[in-house]
């Protein structure tokens, strides 16, 4: 794969040399002008690395930019400083980003800065792959309320079977990891796991995205071109917001699924496929039939087995064991950073809308500003101000039950991280017997 590289700096004749420069290395490279315009192009350029100046519009304030950075460092930053920025230059490197280089930027250095990023960091993904795929696949699926643990169950029967799958619930709840265990878990894990986002494809491309063209089925067709179905074949076949998907392709995916087979886009010859389909959204999909939005006999044919996620507000006992795991995968291996008792309170009590995709957004920002290895209300307060001190109130409408265990398992995360994981210690602190801490752990399964 040609590595990527988003560069953004406000004066166009930059970035046409920059960019040509970095063509010449062998990279693809984008442009763009400003913050706005690095967050739109990241939408469809998964860019390996940033090249960010500091001085941008419309504030020109470096300070600015420099309190976006965070969220932008997931991928190498790079940043180009003016003359004499070399105190913002190490606010930066705090903040995240991965180096800087001073303007006049001299090409030579540059391509050794860049490669050097892009290297070190395909390393820390590969040994993060690698570490995921040791993980047997239920533990990705974090959680220890009676709903996710249900799902955990309902996934571990179903997916050594082919049986379709239907995987619904409001948006950010784990569909697609889930989606992703029963594959891991099923005979296919061999095999190819292709997600295909439905909604995110135009219409008129979904077709062709599918079922692949062959050369010359329509302008701009200068080579066939295989289609996801095709990429799924002998693995599983993911079709996210399958609730968005057009009305005429849904004719064209309902005869695949009675018939195994399809023609792609401008050719002649049937082409055959083995995928296991499992299926996703966030729609009511009887309310879509009936309003008919949605064809009813495909509703039927993706159907199988339903598994539905519940909003992260309804299990608030699953919210310290999704920190606890999120800033672990942060830490890559290094010690994870522990939030304080009012800073974990802050994350247990808040209301989550945007479900675990905002809590893990929210932990990633405020992990990228904390110091000294822990999170405290006052970083929160800096992304969030209205984070305040003292307990938060509990949800209304959450049973007394699930109250309980939230708390619970709040106090004994926590307890443990404070002691490095000694059960002993953190049994004395919680004032339990170490069986009694170690039945609590168990019932939990923290
Ligand atoms: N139970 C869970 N355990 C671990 N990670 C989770 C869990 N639920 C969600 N996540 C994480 O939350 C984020 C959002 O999850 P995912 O993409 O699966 O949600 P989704 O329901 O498919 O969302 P959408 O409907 O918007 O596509 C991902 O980063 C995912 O890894």
């Amino acid at each position: 794969m040609i590595p990527r590289i988003l560069l953004v700096d406000d004066e166009p004749a930059f970035r046409t040399l920059c960019a040509q420069w970095l063509e010449a290395e062998g990279y693809e490279v984008k442009d763009c002008a400003d913050l706005n315009g690095l967050r739109d192009q990241l939408q469809q350029f998964d860019a390996d690395l940033v090249l960010l100046d500091l001085s941008l519009p419309p504030h020109f304030d470096p300070h600015h930019t420099l309190a976006a950075l965070p969220q932008f460092i997931d991928r190498p930053v790079i940043i180009l400083t003016g003359h004499g920025e070399r105190e913002l230059a190490l606010e930066a490197l705090r903040q995240g980003a991965w180096d800087f280089l001073a303007k006049p930027i001299d090409p030579d250095m540059l391509a050794v800065v860049v490669r050097r990023a892009l290297t070190k960091h395909q390393l820390v993904r590969e040994l993060n792959s690698l570490k995921q795929r040791r993980q047997p696949p239920l533990a990705s699926l974090i959680g220890a309320s009676p709903s996710m643990e249900n799902i955990r169950a309902l996934v571990q029967r179903i997916a050594p079977t082919d049986v379709r799958v239907l995987v619904t619930g409001p948006s950010g709840t784990g569909k697609e990891v889930i989606s992703r265990a029963i594959h891991d878990l099923s005979q296919r894990a061999r095999g190819p796991f292709i997600s295909v986002h439905c909604g995110a494809i135009p219409a008129e491309l979904l077709e062709s995205e599918l079922f692949g063209h062959t050369r010359g089925a329509f302008t701009g067709a200068d080579k066939a071109r295989d289609g996801l179905l095709k990429l799924a074949d002998g693995g599983t076949l993911f079709l996210d917001e399958i609730g968005d998907m057009p009305l005429a392709m849904q004719v064209k995916l309902l005869r695949v699924l009675q018939e195994g087979s399809y023609y792609p886009v401008g050719g002649r010859s049937l082409e055959t496929i083995d995928v296991r389909v499992i299926s996703a959204t966030n729609a009511d999909l009887p309310e879509k039939v009936k309003r008919g939005e949605f064809r009813e006999d495909l509703y039927y044919r993706i159907k199988g087995v339903t598994i539905e996620t519940r909003p992260l507000d309804e299990r608030p006992e699953d919210i310290p064991l999704l920190v606890s795991h999120f800033l672990e995968l942060q830490a890559r291996g290094q010690p994870p950073l522990r939030p304080d008792t009012e800073a974990f309170n802050w994350f247990i009590h808040r209301r989550w809308p945007g479900n675990v995709r905002e809590l893990k957004s929210a932990l990633d920002s405020v992990a990228a500003i904390a110091r000294g290895g822990v999170i405290r209300l006052e970083d929160i307060a800096l992304l969030y101000p209205d984070a305040k001190p003292g307990p938060a109130q509990a949800a209304a409408g959450d049973s007394l039950e699930a109250q309980v265990r939230a708390l619970e398992i709040a106090l004994i995360t926590e307890a443990l991280a404070r002691h490095d994981n000694n059960r002993t210690h953190a049994a004395q602190a919680l004032g339990l017997s170490r069986q009694g801490l170690l039945k609590k752990i168990e019932r939990y399964g923290l």
